[in-house]
């Protein structure tokens, strides 16, 4: 019998090409994601070593970052930078022979978005793109995570990737999630809980029943966040949940293929007795809504919480970094977390774009209105969310509270197209990073869950979405 493994030993395992002697191994990778931002040093590359891309069918490239959210954007992209860079992946596709998703094309969206929409990202697999938060594609069961450029060069001459083995973190979340908290409250949570670098070195399984019960949108939204935590990769083990996602999805198998796919994932489990060199458990029915106070996605607190004093910290540097972050974000210690008001509110981004957050956003909105001093977006995830929520009629909901209602991209995540703070603006963000000028320059930034940040745009302040009728 052989040694128990992770569902990530075994992922890992099934994907070595080579292992030298010093651990160092190549990995074999599925899918490659290729977006605007980090992919065009890479395709120069290729160009001046005369190379190729070895598998254009495994690789697939969309625009997400750069592009406006306006509905003008199809008369073209008016900042200069964001154009170049735009045009350069449209030129690089086509000369490359990979497909590309277009603004103007309904499956574009955000990167980590149309991957599970169009059955790119399937559960087994080794999935990199050169972006942070591939780590939300272990939603699948799938090893994913972010490289830089020139390892995006490396994947796309050769389909492979030079890695040392993580260890395994088991974060272990039981119970039942109460009324109104939501995957997103778990992640920053446990983000609260182990730090910023409390992943720092492994590759996080999420398992235990409150995400077993988490829809494939949910749990895209914890491993979405697993880099927050410092994380190299987030996982969760495949389930009949995830297979009825991925079923009939454009890219995935179909009729043999399926069967036989379905008997390999099936096995893509943490075996009974597998060794994990870190443990956390957090019972889910303890949570309640969580709203982050600072510039660091750690800096979490309840929403029934106060803004906490770093003079109780005892740790000199820690206590020097957390009043800065304070004196950022314009607050003063021991106020309510509900009696911060708000100026701009984002719903969108790779952590909560997809349609059961707006869904999520349109039951806590409908019929009301959204406060006269907030400015408030609506930006889905991808084309296709876009289209699912109009079919529903979400977007009336939506323009009728005065929502702003846009075309998918990452929007207001980063200040990297027209979608930015003003300074000193304070923002409910349903996005992933609220670090200095994340959002635009001086840019305040809270983090919360959809229907958290849909109340506050209601409101003008935060509020418990558990006490909202
Ligand atoms: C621009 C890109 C390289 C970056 C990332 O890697 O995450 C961005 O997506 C982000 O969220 O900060
Ligand atoms: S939505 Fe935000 S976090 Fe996600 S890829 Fe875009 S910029 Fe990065």
């Amino acid at each position: 019998m052989s040694a128990p493994r992770t569902l990530y030993d075994k992922i890992f395992d099934d994907h070595i090409v080579d292992r030298q002697d010093d651990g160092t191994c190549l990995l074999y990778i599925d899918r490659h994601l290729v977006h605007e931002v980090t992919s065009p040093q890479a395709f120069e590359g290729l160009r001046m070593s005369g190379r190729k891309v070895r598998h254009p069918e495994k690789t697939l490239a969309v625009v997400d970052h750069n592009v406006s959210t306006s509905p003008e954007r199809k008369f073209g992209i008016k900042n200069e930078e964001s154009r170049i860079q735009v045009e350069a992946l449209a030129r690089n596709a086509r000369d490359f022979g990979v497909e590309y998703y277009s603004e103007n094309d309904i499956r574009q969206g955000i990167v980590h978005i149309i991957g599970p929409e169009q059955g790119f990202t399937l559960p087994g697999m080794t999935i990199v793109c050169g972006d942070s938060h591939t780590s939300t594609h272990g939603a699948f069961g799938a090893l994913a995570h972010g490289i830089g450029t020139s390892e995006v060069e490396h994947v796309l001459a050769t389909q492979t990737l030079i890695q040392r083995k993580a260890k395994n973190m088991l974060v272990r979340v039981d119970g039942q999630l109460p009324e109104g908290v939501t995957a997103k409250d778990i992640i920053l949570a446990i983000i609260g809980e182990i730090g910023t670098a409390g992943g720092t070195g492994y590759v996080i399984e999420y398992a235990g029943e409150a995400i077993r019960a988490l829809s494939m949108e949910g749990r895209m939204t914890i491993c979405n966040m697993s880099i927050e935590g410092g994380a190299r990769a987030g996982l969760i083990a495949a389930d009949e949940t995830t297979f009825a996602y991925v079923k009939d999805k454009p890219r995935a198998p179909k009729g043999a293929a399926w069967d036989a796919a379905l008997e390999y994932w099936k096995t893509l489990q943490s075996d009974e007795g597998a060794h994990f060199d870190k443990v956390i458990v957090l019972d889910a029915a303890k949570l309640p809504p969580i709203v982050s106070w600072g510039s660091s996605p750690e800096d979490v607190v309840s929403v029934q919480g106060i803004v906490p004093n770093p003079e109780d910290i005892t740790d000199e540097n820690k206590r020097t970094s957390k009043q800065r972050a304070l004196d950022y974000m314009g607050l003063t210690p021991g106020t309510k977390i509900t009696d911060i008001s708000l100026d701009r509110v984002f719903i969108g981004s790779c952590t909560n774009g997809r349609i059961e957050d707006l869904r999520a956003v349109a039951k806590v909105v409908e019929g009301k209105k959204v406060s006269a001093h907030v400015d408030a977006m609506i930006v889905p995830g991808s084309g296709l969310v876009k289209e699912q929520a109009e079919a529903e009629g979400l977007d009336k909901i939506f323009l009728a509270a005065g929502f702003d209602w846009r075309e998918p991209g990452c929007s207001m995540c980063l200040a990297m197209n027209d979608d930015r703070l003003k300074p000193h603006e304070r923002c409910a963000s349903t996005s992933n990073r609220n670090f200095e000028g994340r959002q635009g320059f001086k840019g305040r930034t809270h983090l919360v869950s959809p229907a958290m940040a849909a109340a506050a745009a209601i409101a003008g302040h935060f509020v418990d979405i558990r006490d909202w009728k």
